[in-house]
């Protein structure tokens, strides 16, 4: 048997997949006892033998960078972070990786003070932190004059978005201009995250699509522009959502915080007046405000360069949408065929036939109401696919800026946020082959 004095780490197997780290303490009566990482207590017994294994010292208070753990395995690995965690401490390297843990609190951790305190650092020489990894980006991209790209992976609600928006906040600041560019770059977020995250029943703020951002320099290392790709975004959700799940912000922001006039002229209502934003029967999200969200998200569009006839024609186009999912669609049975009614007249004709043109002539045959109501989904999805991938590309007009012909390559940071693994499944079906 493990000699065990008072005051020992061990590793402990239990019913659990892994093993758990646990301390040897002393009870009342003084005998050994185990208490485990969950404050579970374990009596000591000859049983346990098999059981208990010795924790190497770098165990038992954890390491700042996992390369250095004696136990590396994955039992080690996940302790490690447990007992960072505890103590406050979200960011752990392994090697050039960082490992962040979501505290789901405000931590006073970036500030000015911080991204001057890691500017011009080299990787480990402070304690783990994003902007540690921010700051390498930039300084291999100037020494090594080679485009970087970092990855930012994790499951939904990890903090993928957060952490891609504090690099690109050190960014900006670490380049120094403070400069228009540098703002509207900041502000395309408020703007991709309205049309593209929603609430979900993982994260408050999902984002339902895969991002690339790729941040342009000038061989001093200002900001000169940047470029944002998206891709798989998960069109289902603006006519589907799951249980106390919402659609997409912007619908939810634009019913709030419309003026009544504006709303009178686009004939809209509220939220839970609307089949495509009451599926989830959930139609607010605690902790959001959507009136301030629609005044930030109204202030970024301009700031890209988005013209009031612009913004106007997306509010149309999204209360169309709305108006489109509470259309009803009529069973009929018209000479022997299913058939649906709808009203006015034009509408009715293009949502409920099909027409199928062949070399000779063209045959319409009616839709069932259920066959009608798939079809005015599809047309739906299609026009918020079309309507975000504008957005992206306006964006991208404001904050793009193509190298001079006769000027050096420019160079850049690619930061790229895969986006949770469950959207990729089940947008893999969109993929291009
Ligand atoms: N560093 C952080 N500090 C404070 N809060 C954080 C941090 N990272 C994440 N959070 C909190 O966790 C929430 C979820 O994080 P985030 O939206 O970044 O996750 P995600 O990985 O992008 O998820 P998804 O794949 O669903 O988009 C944030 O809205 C925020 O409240």
């Amino acid at each position: 048997m493990l000699h065990l004095s008072k005051g020992d780490f061990v590793w402990l197997d239990t019913d659990a997949v892994l093993p758990i780290g646990a301390e040897v303490k002393v009870t009342d009566t003084g005998q050994l006892k185990l208490i485990d990482d969950c404050e579970k207590e374990h009596k000591i017994s000859k049983k346990m033998e098999g059981s208990i294994r010795p924790m190497h010292p770098t165990s038992v208070k954890g390491v700042d960078d996992m390369i250095r753990l004696g136990d590396l395995n994955e039992a080690g690995l996940l302790r490690n972070l447990l007992v960072r965690h505890k103590e406050g401490l979200i960011y752990t390297y392994t090697g050039s990786i960082l490992v962040a843990v979501n505290p789901y609190q405000l931590l006073p951790i970036y500030t000015t003070e911080q991204v001057h305190m890691y500017t011009d650092r080299r990787l480990g020489e402070l304690p783990p932190h994003v902007f540690a990894i921010a700051d390498a980006c930039f300084f291999n991209m100037r020494r090594n004059k080679k485009n970087q790209c970092c990855v930012i992976s994790g499951e939904s609600g990890a903090g993928k978005t957060e952490s891609t928006k504090l690099m690109l906040q050190f960014l900006a600041a670490v380049s120094g201009q403070h400069s228009w560019i540098e703002q509207q770059i900041l502000e395309a977020n408020p703007i991709l995250e309205a049309f593209g995250n929603a609430k979900t029943i993982r994260n408050d703020n999902s984002s339902r699509f895969g991002k690339y951002i790729d941040i342009n320099f000038t061989k001093n290392g200002a900001i000169e522009g940047a470029r944002v790709e998206q891709y798989l975004l998960e069109k289902s959700r603006v006519c589907r959502q799951a249980p106390e799940e919402r659609n997409y912000h912007i619908f939810y922001y634009m019913l709030m915080g419309m003026t009544p006039e504006q709303k009178k002229i686009l004939s809209l209502g509220k939220a839970d007046e609307y089949k495509y934003l009451t599926m989830g029967k959930c139609t607010t999200c605690e902790g959001r405000d959507d009136v301030s969200e629609f005044a930030h998200f109204r202030a970024a569009l301009k700031i890209l360069m988005f013209t009031e006839s612009d913004s106007w024609e997306i509010l149309k186009l999204l209360a169309a949408i709305l108006h489109l999912g509470n259309v009803n669609f009529e069973g009929t049975n018209v000479n022997n065929l299913e058939g649906c009614n709808v009203d006015p007249k034009a509408l009715e004709k293009s949502l409920t036939q099909r027409s199928v043109t062949t070399t000779r002539e063209t045959v319409t045959k009616p839709l069932t109401s259920g066959q009608a109501v798939d079809g005015r989904d599809a047309f739906v999805k299609a026009i918020y696919g079309r309507l975000f991938i504008w957005v992206v590309e306006k964006i991208n007009s404001a904050i793009y800026k193509p190298p001079e012909e006769d000027k050096e390559p420019q160079q850049s940071i690619g930061l790229l946020d895969i986006f949770g693994f469950e959207n990729f499944k089940k947008n893999r079906a969109q993929m291009p082959p």
